[in-house]
């Protein structure tokens, strides 16, 4: 469990003092990915190296498994921080250096011996599926595979946790997907927890569970993806699901946004809805997603027929998230 606590860090620069961090509490559960998402300067990277150990915050603490880390002497500082993994979305690889090489780096500093080293790079390079490109080096490698390699060296002292900051940052779709795949294994795999640090909220939808949003160095929201789907208000919820156009729609009885989750609600509910009520149901905007594995719809429609308000009150009973039934006096959504 990652515990950060009232975190806050500000860095002097030519023109003043900035604040990359303001106040920042969350936590991660061992095991969890955390998503932390925001533009540019937000703070993110800053939260994943105090996070890492690598930056003191100003005030405030973080907690590994409830331990402050602001009480560790330097040795154990070090150790601390061996158990932790980082890699960003520079691969950093030592050219010289084939990438089993890279991986096994770390143990050979360590003075791990030969034959576990070999068994350790060997298993890492199997997780990023690479096992046939042990022997290249980095240059013969696409940026999307040296990335992977990063991952791997990053994982092979075996920590706990893993941050990765901006780690698909300038990959084309296919080596972005990669990477975070890599990531989702070593999760599943080997039990690391993640926090990523990222711009891109297809990340998060990709390998998260939890997410955090930050701007200007202030947490804006928290926590997990699915919990945050029944809040309306969520901003988390505005950058993952599909943008819904405010299109005006004439001649509905009734206009409501729905979030529906799952295979089954996300096929079926709409249409069983509509024959159960004799009520006609149009899809006037949004679109579909998935988190993780799960789809998710976001819709905005429209309902014509009598029994319209039965309709929405049985989506919502069977899961469906019923978001402010829009209705005006020609069922103009507002
Ligand atoms: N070492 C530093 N010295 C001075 N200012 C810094 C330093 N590190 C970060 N900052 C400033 O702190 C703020 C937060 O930066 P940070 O890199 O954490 O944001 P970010 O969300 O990761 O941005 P990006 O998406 O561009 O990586 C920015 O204004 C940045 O310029």
């Amino acid at each position: 469990m990652i515990t950060v606590e009232n975190v806050s860090k500000s860095f002097r620069s030519r023109t003043g003092s900035v604040v990359a961090l303001d106040g920042v509490s969350l936590e991660v559960a061992a095991g969890a990915a955390l998503g932390v998402v925001g533009p540019e300067g937000s703070g993110k990277s800053t939260l994943a190296r105090v996070v890492s150990l690598q930056e003191r915050p100003d005030a405030g603490a973080v907690r590994l498994d409830g331990l402050n880390t602001a009480t560790l002497d330097t040795r154990t500082l070090r150790a601390t921080r061996r158990q932790i993994g980082f890699v960003t979305g520079e691969s950093q690889l030592f050219r010289q250096r084939t990438a089993a090489g890279n991986i096994a780096l770390p143990l050979e500093q360590s003075g791990v011996d030969g034959p576990r080293r070999r068994a350790r790079v060997g298993r890492l390079l199997d997780l990023i599926g690479l096992t046939d490109k042990a022997a290249a080096y980095p240059d013969d490698l696409s940026e999307g595979q040296r990335r992977r390699v990063a991952v791997a060296r990053a994982l092979v002292g075996e920590p706990g946790l893993l941050l990765a900051d901006d780690p698909t940052a300038n990959l084309d779709t296919d080596g972005a997907a990669g990477v975070l795949a890599v990531l989702d294994r070593a999760r599943a795999e080997l039990g690391v927890t993640l926090l990523v640090a990222t711009k891109d909220t297809g990340v998060v939808r990709r390998i998260c569970d939890d997410i955090a949003l930050l701007e200007a160095g202030r947490l804006l929201e928290h926590g997990n993806l699915f919990e945050l789907l029944r809040h309306p208000e969520s901003r988390a919820v505005r950058e993952l699901l599909p943008v819904i156009d405010a299109t005006p729609s004439v001649g509905q009885d009734r206009v409501a946004d729905i979030v529906l989750i799952g295979f089954a609600a996300v096929g079926a509910l709409l249409p069983e809805a509509a024959s159960r009520f004799g009520v006609q149901v149009s899809v006037l905007g949004g679109g579909l997603t998935r988190l993780g594995e799960t789809p998710v719809a976001r819709f905005r429609i429209g309902l014509r027929g009598e029994r319209s308000d039965g309709a929405l009150a049985w989506i919502d009973d069977r899961g469906g998230i019923v978001h402010q039934p829009l209705t005006g006096p020609q069922g103009v959504a507002a």
